[in-house]
């Protein structure tokens, strides 16, 4: 599936390495939180903070519990403007704009930024009309069947449902809902795809079929996901951010020199177990 809106107005300036032995080529990248405070009332989730998120990645965001990594995640695509007291300050620059700028809509937005969230959430309605739901809203007008033949491809479920597309989503296992709303978020063609917990309501194997896919989705798509899970974190991201309490972004950087060398004393503690 090749992107219709070229990305090449993103920003492009380099992410940057934690040390050379771990240095990788660089990057372009997809999304830049610059300053961001967000805020439920009057208690602060996000304290100022800034990172650049690479593309065709996988972005990693671990930290305890409260520490703010979905609210990060609802920033990047707005779906925390659902939330009546959320108020975000700074900027989330996508495709070289702020997407919290005034001309910016956010239901097109949601398009370039899919999300995929922890429990399965099919709708009640047909394998293949939960996958063209998306195409249907923005007026696609290209062969809908085939396109919902990719999408169910490329989230590694066409071979186990090609026969019952008119079945109900519903009716799938946990693993294959979950596949499921990926290819529904995959269909429209987005930029970017975030994850909040994709796999902690499944079971080890539907689990793993997952983290396969989140490596093999990298390849065309950028990947943040949020997770508990330090293992798979450190399988499954290229990069890793460490949140801590306060919404405070501690460190953030190459996975490898988050898990095995990481500048930060709060940061050896979290992953160790020795907090959190
Ligand atoms: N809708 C909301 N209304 C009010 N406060 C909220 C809301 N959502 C989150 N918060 C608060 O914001 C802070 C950060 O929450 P958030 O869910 O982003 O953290 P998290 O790191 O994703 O946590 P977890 O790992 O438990 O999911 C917490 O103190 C939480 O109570």
């Amino acid at each position: 599936m090749s992107n219709t809106e070229s990305s090449d107005s993103l920003i492009t300036t380099d992410v940057e390495t934690g040390s050379d032995e771990h240095a990788v080529a660089p990057d372009r990248t997809a999304v830049a939180a610059r300053d961001l405070n967000v805020y439920y009332g009057d208690e602060q989730a996000i304290d100022d903070v800034s990172m650049e998120i690479p593309e065709n990645r996988v972005t990693a965001l671990i930290g305890p519990s409260g520490c703010g990594k979905s609210t990060f995640l609802r920033c990047i695509n707005r779906m925390n403007d659902m939330i009546d007291i959320c108020r975000v300050e700074g900027d989330v620059e996508f495709g070289g704009k702020n997407v919290y700028d005034a001309d910016v809509d956010p239901v097109a937005l949601r398009r370039k930024i899919g999300m995929v969230f922890q429990k399965p959430n099919p709708f009640p309605k047909s394998i293949r009309d939960n996958v063209a739901y998306g195409l249907k809203i923005q007026g696609f007008d290209g062969d809908v069947d085939a396109r919902v033949k990719e999408s169910l491809k490329g989230a590694a479920l066409w071979d186990e449902v090609k026969d019952q597309l008119d079945s109900s989503g519903l009716e799938l296992s946990g693993g294959q809902q979950q596949r499921l709303c990926i290819a529904r978020a995959i269909a429209p063609d987005p930029e970017v795809i975030l994850m909040d917990e994709p796999t902690s309501a499944l079971d080890p194997v539907a689990a793993s079929k997952i983290e396969d896919l989140i490596d093999d989705l990298a390849e065309e798509y950028t990947v943040i996901i949020v997770t508990h899970n330090m293992q798979q974190a450190a399988r499954i991201s290229d990069r890793t951010a460490v949140f801590l309490t306060g919404g405070r972004l501690v460190e953030y950087d190459d996975t490898t020199k988050i898990f095995e060398d990481p500048e930060e004393q709060r940061v050896e503690d979290y992953i160790t177990g020795k907090f959190g």
